[in-house]
């Protein structure tokens, strides 16, 4: 059978490693798609680089449009990246009637339910396995895997620049400006590295996981999306010693004591207990833990960016589709596991009602009675607290950090005894306020 006819638009960090592995590979991958897939067509701006990539192996072009006008091309793989022109050529490739292949987060995160409503009203597929978590298959985990669970909630080391940058910092000692251009350097980083250090990247994909796992939209301006640059060392440290490792989570979990029901979708750092696997998840890796109703706690874990783990998944999608594009439009498997009209509008809740336990840290007076105003006002919000940790003064020192771990209990909640705590006069600093969870 005729080898299928891939274009490639963008061919950077993960192009590039996409053509690599199809090439290496590809008597394998022939084996399992049931014929070749080939990339006969890439478009990059600058076509020379582009050139030094492919070789005479595939018809370089400028304009990527090129590609999605040319009638010989089945499938189109989208790694531009962005909102802009991206989605305009993802809607035109659909139009076109070509499936379409994407690591692009930020574009489904954003775009994603008019994008779905485009490839279904064509019947053409939307894959993008590439954009959560690089080469963990989490989204064929959640979508086919699982499907027989009611999924609980989900939570995710899923932005391997923050990882990295967190891990080094923490083992190596190294400042975040270094690590952060290593990160660079090694392919990890978005072209604007802000939306990984802010957890923009990790709200994209925990938008996607979201919508997969509980049959919502994705809907990310919804998400709460806290990143890593106010993070200090301090409490890294702080948290170290009371048996707690600090990482940038994504989290996205269901709701039933609420009223009509909810979902928690926030991504922010957080205490995870040491003894936690995802808290020795490590560099650029990735995991993502699962809790569902049926199978209990499942883990998935590896490399969540990088040219050649981002590929694996890129070309996963491509096999996919090389099976699956003779079959009916109805007998694949939905975009976002469910069905459309089986889709749902449970809220994502606001911040305000997000249960969840808190590490707070406060530099206070090292006089008598402090420890105890600042607990009356906690027990008066109904807020226990699980440890405290006073740190010694120095000799002489006046201050002192006070270091408290309290149970679960609702974020508005928490607002109101901070804004009581920070008014004391014996709060000599803005309170570091931290985010915990057990994931038991
Ligand atoms: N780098 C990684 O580890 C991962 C990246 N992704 C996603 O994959 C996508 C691509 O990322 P990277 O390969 O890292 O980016 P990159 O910046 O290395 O590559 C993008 C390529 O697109 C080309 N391009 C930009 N505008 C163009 C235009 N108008 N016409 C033709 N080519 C154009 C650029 O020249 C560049 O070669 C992004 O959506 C990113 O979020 C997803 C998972 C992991
Ligand atoms: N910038 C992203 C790349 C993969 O999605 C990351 O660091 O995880
Ligand atoms: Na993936």
């Amino acid at each position: 059978m005729k080898a299928i006819k891939v274009g490639l638009l963008g061919i950077g960090t993960v192009g590039s490693g996409t053509f690599n592995v199809l090439r290496r590979n590809q008597a394998e991958i022939r084996g399992r798609a049931g014929r070749g897939i080939e990339i006969t067509m890439v478009s990059r701006r600058n076509v020379a680089l582009a050139r030094e990539i492919v070789g005479d192996a595939a018809q370089v072009v400028a304009d990527p449009r090129e590609i999605i006008a040319n009638p010989e091309i089945d499938i189109i793989v989208e790694l531009i990246g962005g909102c802009g022109l991206a989605r305009e050529l993802v809607l035109e490739a659909i139009a076109a009637g070509k499936h379409v292949v994407t690591a692009n987060k930020a574009l489904l995160a954003v775009h994603g339910t008019e994008i779905f409503a485009a490839a279904r009203e064509k019947g053409v597929m939307v894959a993008f396995e590439a954009a959560v978590a690089g080469g963990i298959p989490i989204i064929k985990a959640l979508r086919e895997g699982l499907t027989a669970n009611r999924i609980e909630w989900l939570a995710g080391i899923i932005n391997g620049t923050t990882n990295f940058i967190l891990s080094e910092m923490r083992s190596k000692g190294l400042d975040f400006a270094t690590v952060l251009k290593e990160a660079q350097r090694l392919g990890y980083a978005e072209s604007d590295p802000t939306f990984d250090i802010e957890g923009v990247d990790a709200a994209h994909k925990a938008t996607i996981m979201s919508a997969i796992a509980f049959g919502i939209p994705v809907q990310f301006d919804k998400a709460h999306v806290e990143g890593i640059s106010q993070l200090q060392a301090t409490d890294i440290k702080y948290a170290e010693q009371l048996g707690y490792r600090i990482k940038l989570l994504g989290i996205a979990r269901r709701r039933s004591d609420v009223a009509g029901g909810g979902i928690e979708l926030r991504v922010h750092p957080t205490l995870i207990p040491t003894q936690r696997l995802i808290a020795n998840v490590e560099g650029a890796m990735n995991a993502v833990v699962v809790q569902a109703d049926a199978v209990g706690t499942t883990l998935y874990y590896g490399k969540g960016a990088g040219a050649e783990p981002t590929a694996s998944a890129v070309i996963a999608d491509l096999v996919d589709i090389t099976r699956l594009h003779t079959a009916d439009p109805d007998h694949r498997v939905p975009h976002l596991a469910f069905q459309p009209d089986a889709m749902n509008n449970t809220p994502i809740l606001p911040m305000a009602q997000v249960l969840t336990s808190f590490y707070l840290r406060l530099r206070v007076a090292d006089e008598a009675g402090v420890l105890s105003r600042i607990t009356t006002i906690l027990a008066e919000h109904d807020i226990s607290i699980d440890a405290v940790l006073q740190r010694e003064s120095a000799e002489g020192e006046r201050q002192t950090d006070l270091i408290i771990l309290t149970h679960e209990t609702q974020e508005g909640r928490m607002n109101t005894a901070l804004a009581q705590m920070q008014a004391l006069p014996t709060v000599l600093a803005p309170i570091v306020r931290l985010r915990k969870e057990e994931l038991a």
